[in-house]
């Protein structure tokens, strides 16, 4: 009996899937894997099952990492000091060789073997390959090697995809300079641009919180551009959550049609997010055109 019922719940939960799956058939998403969220194997594991059950659906994931907590411990073992101004990294010229060692050299390689060997065909590539991401001195050159992007290929991060490549780029940027070191990135900011690029239908940040909270600890579940502003003058929003919401409003307001930051300690939260009515996280909506934002399907679910 227990047996039979077990049999439906699995049937169940694969049909109530059916319309998500529809929904997203052919789309393009852009995971951003924060450095929060890549810890134990065992979660490495379920988060490269989530990015090969996409792909064989027929979805097209487009992954791009962070590394920071794993670069600010090499740093510290090189005694290289490092600082952050609201979340990016100011990189001096011996932190950004770390900084492109730590994340095209082990984290890149090391998730791109990780989704292959689920059986996925990932191709792991920085922002410098082929001048996918060029930038220019972020703020002038205040933050030394961190940059500002200024274009991303995006027509060529497509092409992989059409040619059945599950592209994983670390968020180093080339620069127009020859001999230049190439630039730092804040990986939130590289998964907006990138998004905007290929005309992504959504982007998803994965991090180390259930979204974004208040100031008593209680989960905001939708945020938009003003009310952005008001908690990072408040305090409510800081340090790496300040890059995470930044980029998730200007993903909106460029073309992509949900951005949502979740908890990638969950195990499975890419599955939750996309092909539940649950919804977990923090979304993000444009209060002049919510029907871009919201989900209207979901909200008359809940
Ligand atoms: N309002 C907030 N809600 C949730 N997290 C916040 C908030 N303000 C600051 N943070 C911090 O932002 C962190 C996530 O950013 P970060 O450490 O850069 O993660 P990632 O490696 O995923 O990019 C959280 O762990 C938390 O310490
Ligand atoms: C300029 C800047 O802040 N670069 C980031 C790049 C890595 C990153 O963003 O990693 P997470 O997503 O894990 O935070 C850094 O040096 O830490």
């Amino acid at each position: 009996m227990i047996d039979k019922i077990d049999k439906h719940y699995k049937v169940k939960t694969l049909l109530d899937a059916i319309p998500y799956i529809k929904k997203f058939f052919g789309k393009t998403i852009v995971i951003k894997y924060g450095g929060s969220a890549q810890t134990s194997p065992d979660l490495k594991d379920k988060f490269a099952e989530d990015i090969v059950l996409l792909s064989l659906l027929g979805i097209k994931p487009i992954i791009v990492h962070g590394g920071g907590a794993r670069i600010t411990e090499l740093l510290t073992k090189l005694n290289i000091p490092s600082s952050f101004v609201d979340g990016h990294r100011v990189t001096c010229e011996d932190s950004m060789r770390v900084v492109e060692m730590v994340l095209s050299g082990e984290i890149n390689k090391n998730i791109t073997s990780l989704l292959n060997h689920h059986g996925a065909k990932a191709i792991g590539i920085s922002g410098k390959d082929s001048s996918i991401i060029n930038a220019i001195p972020k703020d002038g050159g205040r933050f030394g090697y961190t940059g500002e992007i200024t274009k991303v290929n995006g027509t060529l991060i497509n092409n992989l995809i059409k040619e059945g490549f599950i592209p994983v780029i670390a968020p180093i940027a080339d620069s127009a300079e020859p001999n230049h070191p190439g630039f730092n990135i804040n990986a939130d900011v590289a998964a907006c641009e990138i998004a905007v690029a290929v005309g992504a239908q959504k982007v998803l940040f994965l991090t180390d919180t259930i979204g974004v909270l208040d100031k008593e600890g209680k989960l905001i579940q939708t945020l938009h551009k003003e009310s952005v502003e008001n908690y990072k003058k408040d305090g409510t929003i800081a340090g790496g959550m300040i890059p995470k919401v930044d980029s998730c409003i200007d993903a909106i307001h460029n073309g992509v049609n949900k951005a949502h930051i979740i908890d990638g300690r969950v195990e499975h939260s890419i599955l939750l997010e996309l092909f539940t009515s649950d919804g977990i996280g923090t979304q993000f909506i444009r209060k002049d055109n919510p029907n871009n934002g919201i989900d209207l399907e979901k909200l008359l679910e809940n």
